[in-house]
């Protein structure tokens, strides 16, 4: 009997049935070491090729991999990404040293098309505003906003952002499209250029990767182009906002308030104080990268990188839902 494949886990909360499934199929997993919620992202270098020895499938949380860690193991075939994006894999360098990275496609849809739709609601309806009133003991009333006949500005209309114009359908709004692959046979939507997007929209909410062409999409500009009551929505990828000019333009009144899930500060500590401003406005709400992050989407993604790493190894073909990175 051959020795199992060792797969490597440092993505936060896996789960025993994706453990499982790695077992029924001949692979051991090597722990990171890791508390459970903890992120993987700042593991040091040393620390990750010790763990990454004899390794052949790693599945991954938030964590560089660069073309140096995957130079320096050549055991490892395989990188599964526990969610969708992927701007952290130096994929291209992956291809090249004939490296499979996948991604978990579809796994956390719901989760964050709901977070976004939280994030809208609470801001419309002032949630924020009057849990902090009633908690300080001024009871007051504060009147909030229809979410129906607002217009809705989806920027990115893959799997979230389709999810989420689903959801908005049913909430009777208007929604505008901007993207880079218009999907023709899909319905509720109508497709429009960034800038008109930009202008006409009460509610911006962006569902794209970040790249080199989308970062800072939303900045100076953009922000100074919306409406004075505009509400603007990242549960994507910080970076995708200018979060210093979106900061500027709350400060300033220009625009109606913003939901974060994600931020700069993620990938640069120097921002922290950045994200703590936003976050502690009463305009914003904001969370910890969590919005793909319900019980039933990380057990999905957790299944699927297990899946994806087992089937990269057997040679056989990817179950739904197991993607290959493949650039954007
Ligand atoms: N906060 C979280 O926990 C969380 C969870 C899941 C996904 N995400 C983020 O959400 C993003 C979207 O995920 P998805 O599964 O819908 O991805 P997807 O690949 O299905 O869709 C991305 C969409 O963005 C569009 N796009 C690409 N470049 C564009 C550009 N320059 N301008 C306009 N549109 C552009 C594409 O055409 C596509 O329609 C991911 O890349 C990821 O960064 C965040
Ligand atoms: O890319 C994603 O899907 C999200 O960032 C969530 O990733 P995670 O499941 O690894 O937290």
């Amino acid at each position: 009997m051959s020795a199992p494949r060792k797969v490597l886990v440092t993505t936060r909360l896996f789960d025993d049935a994706a453990a499982e499934y790695l077992a029924e199929h001949g692979c051991v997993v090597v722990p990171s070491g890791l508390p459970g919620d903890a992120l993987d992202a700042d593991i040091p270098d040393a620390t990750l090729s010790a763990l990454l020895e004899g390794v052949e499938g790693w599945i991954v949380g938030m964590r560089a991999v660069t073309r140096e860690i995957l130079a320096a193991h050549p055991d490892l075939k395989v990188i599964a990404r526990r969610g969708v994006g992927y701007e952290r894999v130096d994929v291209a360098s992956a291809k090249a040293l004939g490296r499979v990275v996948t991604i978990a496609a579809g796994a956390n849809d719901d989760a964050v098309a709901d977070h976004t739709l939280a994030m809208i609601l609470a801001l419309l309806r002032r949630l924020k505003e009057s849990d902090r009133a009633i908690a300080a003991g001024n009871w007051r009333v504060l009147s909030g906003y229809d979410l129906t006949g607002k217009t809705v500005g989806l920027v990115g209309l893959g799997r979230i952002g389709k999810a989420v114009a689903r959801r908005l359908h049913g909430f009777g709004t208007k929604v505008l499209v901007a993207t880079r692959t218009p999907d023709p046979d899909f319905p509720f939507v109508d497709y429009v250029p960034l800038d008109d997007l930009i202008a006409q929209s009460d509610i911006i909410s962006i569902h794209a990767p970040l790249t080199s062409e989308t970062r800072h999409m939303i900045g100076a500009d953009a922000l100074a182009a919306m409406k004075p009551h505009a509400l603007v929505i990242n549960t994507s990828r910080g970076g995708l906002v200018d979060d210093r000019a979106l900061l500027a333009a709350l400060e300033a009144g220009r625009i109606g308030g913003a939901g974060l899930d994600v931020f700069e500060a993620e990938a640069d500590a120097a921002m922290l104080p950045v994200a703590a401003a936003l976050a502690a406005r009463p305009d914003v709400v904001a969370t910890a990268h969590a919005s793909g992050s319900s019980a039933e989407a990380l057990a999905r993604g957790n299944l699927i990188s297990a899946q994806c790493v087992v089937a990269a190894l057997d040679g056989t073909d990817f179950p739904p839902g197991c993607l290959i990175a493949d650039g954007r």
